[in-house]
């Protein structure tokens, strides 16, 4: 095999190993399988500049320090989400939902997660830019800090053209792991992990996103309608494109079931690797979803039920002694 078809080889391997350990959670093989191959792919690539693939994995790790970040208009916007807090919250939602459509709702409940909100626009299937929400109309490019997450294909299964949006969060160990380091060397602590995540996508020094462990879950298709008819075949479409969706999402047929998946989760999330801050439910049909359409700011066919904040040992001493 010549050099140019070794690269190709390796390349696909390591990007097949990096999405079981990264997305799917379930290593293919042990760390010095992994990083034997990744070895030899980077000397190969130091010998071959110009053979080295855009989506290599080797792209993953080290990095450079880059001038700023430029400003991203995005072609659809970033919305946000109006809030509930009780029962009655999202009966109103339900009613308000029921009065602009005569079509038995379907419901998506999915977990919230607690980190920082990014769209990812593909070209035929590759990673072309990557930007932070802002403002919900103009956020950062913030694409090279972005291809240093493991859990963010930069090549996908198929060769589409589709702009996806995730919530960028830091687990709960990589947190603490952090903070336990940043106090060793005498640096300010960061708050939360939803803050330790966003103060690293602002890094300018991307070598230092690759080293903080972040990850991501995706939620939903921006240029929805052409993958499906319901928002969960949009999720079934992101994952068999390669994309890492959270596991927990149920399509369920009343607000009461509604209101027992947010229950049930509201006791169950301190289990969790990673901290959520409520549930958003969202209805599945995307074409009641096009007939309800949009408030100034929100969707009015999604909601996030909010949880009451956790007293965490480190939040009560910030609510004590600030
Ligand atoms: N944080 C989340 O887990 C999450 C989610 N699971 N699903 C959505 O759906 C979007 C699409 C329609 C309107 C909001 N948004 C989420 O987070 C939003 C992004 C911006 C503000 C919230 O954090």
């Amino acid at each position: 095999m010549d050099v140019k078809e070794r690269i190709k080889e390796l390349t696909e391997i390591l990007t097949k190993y990096d999405y079981h350990y990264h997305v799917l959670d379930e290593p293919l093989v042990d760390d010095a399988t992994y990083d034997s191959l990744l070895a030899e792919l980077k000397k190969l690539e130091k010998e071959n500049p110009g053979l080295v693939l855009a989506h290599s994995p080797t792209k993953r790790v080290g990095g450079k320090v880059l001038a700023g970040f430029k400003a991203v208009q995005h072609g659809t916007p970033m919305l946000s989400l109006g809030n509930a807090f009780n029962s009655s919250d999202l009966e109103d939602f339900a009613i308000r939902a029921k009065k602009k459509t005569s079509q038995p709702l379907t419901y998506v409940a999915e977990l919230k997660i607690d980190g920082l909100a990014v769209t990812l626009t593909y070209e035929n299937g590759m990673l072309v830019r990557g930007a932070t929400r802002g403002d919900g109309q103009t956020g950062e490019d913030i694409t090279e800090n972005l291809k240093k997450i493991k859990s963010i294909p930069l090549k996908l299964t198929q060769p589409v053209n589709i702009e996806v949006r995730g919530e960028v969060y830091m687990p709960k160990l990589a947190f603490d792991k952090l903070n336990e380091q940043r106090k060793q060397e005498e640096k300010p602590q960061f708050a939360n992990p939803r803050n330790a995540a966003a103060g690293t996508l602002r890094q300018l020094d991307t070598s230092i996103v690759a080293k903080r462990n972040l990850s991501i879950f995706f939620y939903s298709i921006a240029n929805s309608d052409e993958f499906g008819s319901t928002h969960s075949e949009n999720l079934s479409a992101l994952k068999e494109l390669g994309f890492r969706v959270n596991p927990n999402y149920k399509k369920l047929s009343s607000i009461e079931e509604v209101y027992a998946y947010c229950n049930d989760w509201q006791q169950k999330r301190e289990n969790l690797p990673y901290e959520i801050d409520g549930v958003v439910i969202k209805i599945d049909s995307l074409s009641i979803q096009r007939e309800l359409g949009y408030t100034a700011k929100s969707p009015r066919w999604a909601i996030a039920y909010k949880f009451p904040a956790q007293r965490s040992f480190s939040k009560l001493l910030d609510v004590t002694f600030t």
